[in-house]
């Protein structure tokens, strides 16, 4: 049963930056497409991830490439699109930005043009609906298909961003974080921002990636995913840190994060260094000793 706080969340008004479609999926509407296809033999483990269970980076795209099988026709996605907005309405999010990386399905004939037409679709019958939030559309490269079919989906995403109506309104950079190297899809990604796309970049998601951080930073991306390991604590550097701060990116937040010039960091330093502090001051009261 719903408790006073669970309602008192659920009615604030909330917006709701870093929403992969195939992500949101409800576990009835996944239920619902279990139950279309039961040829798959899927089932609602293979789907989800339990609160409090761990999974790693490359189970959670396991489970990714399951959701997909099941999500494969422009009636699958018509109907999760629309699913997905309404709950995030009743949830109380007012404003939405969905991502959705476009994808080809021969055996069901959905091509990348028919997969935004479709998400868009659903936009349109739930604003006709009157669903009380305001949606717009990101279209996602996946990192892991590389420099071609980035500047091909840019190409796409220019286009809706030209016809949607403001719907679509920027390119999102996701996929398994440890495939590639940024620095080849720099040109599509300069391209999208050039023709007035904006910017969601996943980085800085798996340790070690200072560079392409560096580099996707100096874009900048108008939002930024995860950002795990920005901080120099964590293998990062400050002036990563510092280039998110001063342009001001939101970040999908999943650590503790400190302008590297915060109070808190410095009573970190300190407290982390406390070893050294004592010794600096043994030293002093010696030499006052000594020298008095
Ligand atoms: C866990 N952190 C993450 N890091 C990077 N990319 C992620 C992600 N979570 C999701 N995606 C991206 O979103 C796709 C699923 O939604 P769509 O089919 O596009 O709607 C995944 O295949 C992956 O490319």
């Amino acid at each position: 049963m719903d408790t006073e706080a669970d309602l008192f969340y659920r009615q604030l008004p909330k917006v709701e930056l870093h929403a992969h479609l195939n992500g949101s999926v409800s576990f009835e509407t996944m239920e619902t497409l279990i139950k279309r296809k039961p040829h798959l033999n899927i089932e609602h483990s293979m789907t989800a991830i339990r609160r409090g269970q761990r999974r790693s980076l490359d189970e959670c795209f396991q489970v990714f490439k399951v959701i997909h099988q099941l999500v494969d026709s422009e009636e699958d996605i018509l109907m999760v699109a629309k699913a997905v907005i309404q709950e995030f309405a009743a949830d109380g999010v007012k404003y939405l930005e969905l991502r959705s990386t476009p994808r080809e399905v021969t055996e069901t004939g959905l091509t990348k043009q028919r997969y935004i037409e479709t998400v868009l679709e659903a936009i349109r019958q739930c604003k006709q609906e009157e669903v009380d939030i305001d949606v717009r559309f990101l279209v996602a490269v996946d990192r892991r298909h590389g420099p071609v079919v980035a500047m091909e989906t840019v190409k796409l995403a220019e286009d809706f961003l030209l016809s949607s109506d403001g719907v679509v309104v920027g390119l999102d950079l996701s996929g398994d974080p440890t495939v590639g190297h940024g620095k080849d899809l720099l040109s599509a990604l300069e391209k999208s921002k050039n023709c007035g796309l904006k910017l969601a970049l996943h980085l800085s998601e798996v340790p070690s990636r200072r560079d392409e951080s560096e580099l996707l930073l100096n874009l900048p991306p108008d939002r930024i995913g995860h950002g795990t390991f920005l901080h120099p604590e964590v293998g990062g550097s400050d002036s990563l840190v510092d280039k998110v701060c001063k342009q001001n990116i939101p970040i999908g937040k999943s650590f503790p994060f400190h302008p590297p010039n915060s109070k808190i960091t410095y009573l970190k330093y300190f407290f982390k260094h406390l070893n050294i502090f004592f010794y600096i001051l043994l030293t002093i009261l010696f030499l006052i000793s000594v020298l008095s």
